[in-house]
C-alpha cells in the first residue's frame, strides 16, 4: 500500500456530476406536491407557515437551499426517466465477435426428447414426486475402494478427460468422494447465502499505467479492506480505510480451482436432495466475472456425473443441460442460434421458457462443449476495461432429473437445479457517458435486474412467503430458484486498481447488504438492520479505528446508500395507498373522531416502511401519550380552561416539533435517495409516500391549531363572562 496516498481515486474525482444531463421542467417538485397536497393553492406553505416552518416554504428558501432542493428532486426524478428507456424494444443484440468453438453434434448429445417445445424450467413437479431417500447417498466411500487411495477415474475409464482436467487439483480426486459424509453434513450446514470476494490481480494495462493496487485481502480474517485515497478541503491527500467482512475472501493468487471449492463444491450433493442453488458473480466490468464463473459449470458437472455414476450409481438420474441469457430483457437460447425464448407463466404461475432446448448429457467432454458453443455466441461488447465485455445475464444450468421409478421411461422431473448466472458488469446501468440509447437500454435492465436480484435474495433468506421475482426477467426466470430448498452463493469480483476504487466499494457495498441480509434481519427495522451491517464491518473498523485519521469517523457513504437502497426497494415493495391530504378533513369534529387514531401512533397504517419506523420514533419522543383527556364542557373556573390551553399549546408545539423533526428526516432521506438514485429504482412511489407523510403531518397541525383556536375562543368568551358579572 506503499503510496497509496499518492494516487488520487480517478474516477471517482471524474464523475462527480454524472446525473446532470438531464432535465426535468419543475424543479420544485417536491414543494409543490406539498403545497398541492396540503390542500391546494398554497395551503402547503401555509401549514409550513402554521408550523414555524416558513423558512421551508418555497418563496422563503433562499437560492441556495432552493439549488439544493431541486437537486435533490432532479435526482429523484432521474429514476424515473431511467425507466422509461425500458420502454423501448431492445433489438437481438450483436453476435460475439469470439470465434466460435468446434460444434460436435455427437451422438450423446442431443436436444431432450423428452422436451414437448416448452421446457419447464420450474420443478413444481418435484413435488409430485415421493420422498425417495437415495441408498448409498454419501456413504463413506469405503465400499467403492476409495479409502485405498484409487481415484474414480481409476474405476471408470470414462473419466479419462476429466482426470486430466483434474489434475490441477490441489485436493486429490479421490477426496471428493471420500468427503461425502463430511459433504453430507456440510450441504446441510451450507448457510443458505454465501457471499465471497474475488480480488484479481492487476493487468498490464494498470501496471502500464502505474496504478496503485489499494486492496487488502486477508484471508485468516475474512477480511477486505479498500483503501481509498481522498482530499480534504486544503487539497491534501489522506486515505480512508474501508473494511468489509465476508464469508470467504480470495486473493490475487488464489486459482478457479480453489474458488471452485470455496463456492459451489460444497453444495453439489444438495441437488440430489431437491435443492436448487444458484451461484452468481457480480462486479463491475472487468473485475473478472467471466474468468471466475465460466470454469465452475464445468467442475460442478465433473463432481455431478461422478455423483450419478457413483455414488447414485442405477438410481435413473439424469443430467440436463440448457444455457440462455438475458439481453435487453429479453431471453436468447445460447445453443440454438441465439433464438428467441418466450417466458410463460403457467395456471399453477409456474414459469416456463418457451423454446428453449435443454440436452441431456452424461460426460463430460459433452458439457465442455455445449460450455464453449454458448459462451462463443454470448452477447459482448468493448469497454474500457475489458474487450470482451459481457452486456448480458448468462445463465447455465444443471438440472438432476428423474422419473418417478427410476426408469428411463417415463417423463423425467427435475429433483434439484444447479444454476450458474455470469451477470453483465455492474456499474453499466450508472454509466451515462455511453450515450447510445441501445447501451442505455441494457444498463437500465442490468440495473433493474440487479436491484430486484437482491431484493430476492433478502426475501428468501428472511424466509418470506413473498419472494418478488416479478421484479425483473431474472429474477422471474430464476424463481425456482428462491422457493423451497434453496442456496446462493454469491462471488463479489472486484478489481484492485485505484481508478476502480468507487466501482469497488459499490460492489462490496452491494455484497456487504446481501450478507447482512442474510442475518434474518427484520426489513421492516431500520435499526436492526443497520446494528447487522455494523456488526459485519465494526469489529475490524473498532480495532482500526486508533489509528484512524478523524475522517474515519465521518458517516459512511455506505451506510447510508445501503439504507437508501434499502427504502427505495422497501417501497416498491409496499404498494399500500397512503391517504392524501385530500382525503382529511379538518374539522374539529374530524379531528375528534380520528383523534384516537393519532394518539396510538398510527400503528395500523403507518407502520410499514423503515421510515415511518423513525417517524414513529419521533412521534413517540413527543408527548402524545402524557396529553390528558379533558372534556372541555366539563370545565368550571379559569384555572380549567388556562391549564387546558396550555396543554392544547404544548401539545401544538410538541407536535410542531414532532413535524420538523420529521421534515428534517425525510430531507435526510431525500439525500440517501440521491446516493441510490438510480434508473428502476421507482423513487417516485417513494417520493409519493414521503408527500403523504408530510401531507399528513399537515393535516394534523391544521387540526391542531383548529382546536386550540376553539379553545382560545371559549376562554375569550369566559373572560367576557366573568368580567360582565362584576368582582
Ligand atoms: N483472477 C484473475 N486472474 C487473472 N486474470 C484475470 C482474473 N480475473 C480476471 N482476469 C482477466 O481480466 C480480464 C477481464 O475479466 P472478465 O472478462 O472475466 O471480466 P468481467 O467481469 O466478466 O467483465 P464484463 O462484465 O465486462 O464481462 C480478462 O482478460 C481475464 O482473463
Amino acid at each position: 500500500m506503499n503510496g497509496a496516498a499518492a494516487v488520487v481515486g480517478g474516477r471517482q474525482m471524474q464523475r462527480p456530476g454524472r446525473h446532470r444531463q438531464r432535465q426535468y421542467s419543475s424543479d420544485n417538485f417536491f414543494l409543490d406536491s406539498v403545497a398541492t397536497g396540503a390542500g391546494g393553492g398554497g395551503a402547503g406553505n401555509k401549514w409550513l407557515q402554521s408550523a414555524g416552518l416558513h423558512h421551508l416554504q418555497s418563496s422563503s428558501l433562499t437560492s441556495a437551499q432552493q439549488v439544493e432542493y431541486s437537486r435533490m428532486l432532479r435526482s429523484m426524478r432521474k429514476g424515473m426517466s431511467g425507466d422509461s428507456l425500458l420502454s423501448s424494444e431492445p433489438s437481438t443484440p450483436p453476435l460475439s465477435s469470439r470465434s466460435s468453438s468446434q460444434w460436435k453434434n455427437g451422438d450423446v448429445v442431443s436436444p431432450s426428447e423428452l422436451s414437448p417445445g416448452i421446457l419447464d424450467i420450474h420443478s413444481f413437479d418435484t413435488e409430485l414426486l415421493p420422498e425417495m431417500p437415495v441408498p448409498g447417498l454419501y456413504e463413506s466411500a469405503a465400499p467403492f475402494g476409495y479409502a485405498q487411495g484409487r481415484s474414480l477415474d481409476d474405476l471408470e475409464p470414462s473419466f479419462s478427460a476429466s482426470k486430466q482436467m483434474n489434475n490441477n487439483r490441489v485436493v486429490p480426486e479421490s477426496n471428493f468422494l471420500k468427503s461425502f459424509s463430511a459433504d453430507k453434513e456440510k450441504s446441510g450446514s451450507v448457510a443458505k447465502i454465501k457471499v465471497v470476494v474475488r480480488k484479481r490481480p492487476l493487468n498490464k494495462k494498470e501496471i502500464a499505467k502505474k496504478e496503485e493496487d489499494i486492496i487488502t485481502i486477508e484471508q485468516n480474517l475474512n477480511s477486505v479492506t479498500v483503501h481509498e485515497t481522498k482530499l480534504k478541503v486544503d487539497l491534501t491527500e489522506y486515505v480512508e480505510k474501508h473494511e468489509f467482512v465476508f464469508d470467504a475472501v480470495l486473493d490475487e493468487d488464489v486459482s478457479n480451482d480453489e474458488v471452485y471449492r470455496e463456492t459451489v463444491e460444497p453444495i453439489v450433493p444438495a441437488i440430489f436432495q431437491r435443492t436448487k442453488a444458484t451461484c452468481f458473480a457480480y462486479g463491475q466490468t472487468g473485475s473478472g466475472k467471466t474468468y471466475t464463473m465460466q470454469p465452475l459449470p464445468l467442475k460442478a458437472s465433473q463432481d455431478i456425473l461422478r455423483l450419478m455414476h457413483h455414488t447414485y450409481r442405477n438410481q435413473g438420474f439424469q443430467l440436463f443441460f440448457s444455457f440462455f441469457e438475458i439481453y435487453g430483457g429479453k431471453l436468447f437460447d445460447l445453443l440454438n442460434d441465439r433464438r428467441k425464448l418466450c417466458m410463460r407463466e403457467d395456471g399453477k404461475q409456474q414459469v416456463c421458457i418457451v423454446g428453449l432446448q435443454e440436452f441431456r448429457v452424461s460426460n463430460v467432454d459433452t458439457i465442455k462443449e455445449l460450455i464453449e458453443k454458448g459462451n462463443a455466441t454470448r452477447s459482448t461488447g468493448t469497454t474500457g476495461a475489458n474487450e470482451e465485455s459481457s452486456r448480458s445475464h448468462a445463465i447455465l444450468q444443471l438440472a438432476i432429473k428423474k422419473s418417478v421409478d427410476g426408469s428411463e421411461s417415463k417423463p423425467a422431473r427435475v429433483i434439484g437445479k444447479l444454476s450458474f448466472i455470469d451477470l453483465a458488469g455492474s456499474e453499466r446501468g450508472a454509466d451515462t457517458t455511453d450515450n447510445d440509447k441501445q447501451t442505455r437500454i441494457e444498463g437500465a435492465e442490468i440495473n433493474k435486474s440487479l436491484l430486484a436480484l437482491k431484493e430476492c435474495i433478502r426475501a428468501l433468506d428472511n424466509d418470506q412467503t413473498h419472494i418478488p421475482f416479478r421484479g425483473s426477467k431474472l429474477t422471474e426466470v430464476l424463481r425456482d430458484s428462491f422457493i423451497g430448498d434453496s442456496r446462493t452463493v454469491m462471488i463479489s469480483c472486484i478489481s484492485p486498481n485505484s481508478g476502480s476504487c468507487e466501482h469497488t466499494l459499490n460492489t462490496l457495498r452491494y455484497a456487504d447488504r446481501v450478507k447482512s441480509l442474510s442475518k434474518g434481519s427484520n426489513k421492516k427495522d431500520i435499526s436492526t438492520a443497520t446494528n447487522l451491517r455494523e456488526s459485519t464491518a465494526a469489529p475490524l473498523s473498532n480495532a482500526l479505528s486508533a489509528f484512524s485519521s478523524p475522517e474515519d469517523h465521518a458517516p459512511s457513504g455506505r451506510e447510508e446508500r445501503t439504507v437508501a437502497s434499502s427504502y427505495a426497494s422497501y417501497f416498491r415493495e409496499q404498494t399500500k395507498g397512503s391517504t392524501a391530504v385530500e382525503d382529511y378533513d379538518y374539522s374539529e369534529e374530524a379531528y375528534e373522531q380520528d383523534k384516537p387514531s393519532w394518539k396510538k401512533g398510527k400503528s395500523d397504517a403507518y407502520s410499514a416502511s423503515p421510515l415511518e419506523d423513525r417517524v414513529r420514533r419521533v412521534d413517540s419522543c413527543t408527548k402524545w401519550k402524557n396529553v390528558p383527556e379533558v372534556d372541555a364542557s366539563d370545565l368550571h373556573s379559569d384555572d380549567d380552561l388556562n391549564a387546558l390551553l396550555k396543554e392544547e399549546e404544548d401539545l401544538v408545539m410538541a407536535h410542531r416539533g414532532q413535524v420538523e423533526d420529521t421534515i428534517n428526516i425525510i430531507r435526510e432521506e431525500m439525500k440517501l435517495l440521491d446516493e441510490a438514485d438510480q434508473p428502476g429504482n421507482h423513487l417516485d412511489e417513494y417520493v409519493s409516500r414521503l408527500n403523504a407523510i408530510l401531507s399528513q403531518k399537515a393535516a394534523g397541525i391544521i387540526k391542531l391549531q383548529a382546536r386550540l383556536a376553539h379553545f382560545q375562543r371559549r376562554l375569550t368568551e369566559h373572560n367576557v363572562l366573568v368580567s360582565s358579572l362584576g368582582p
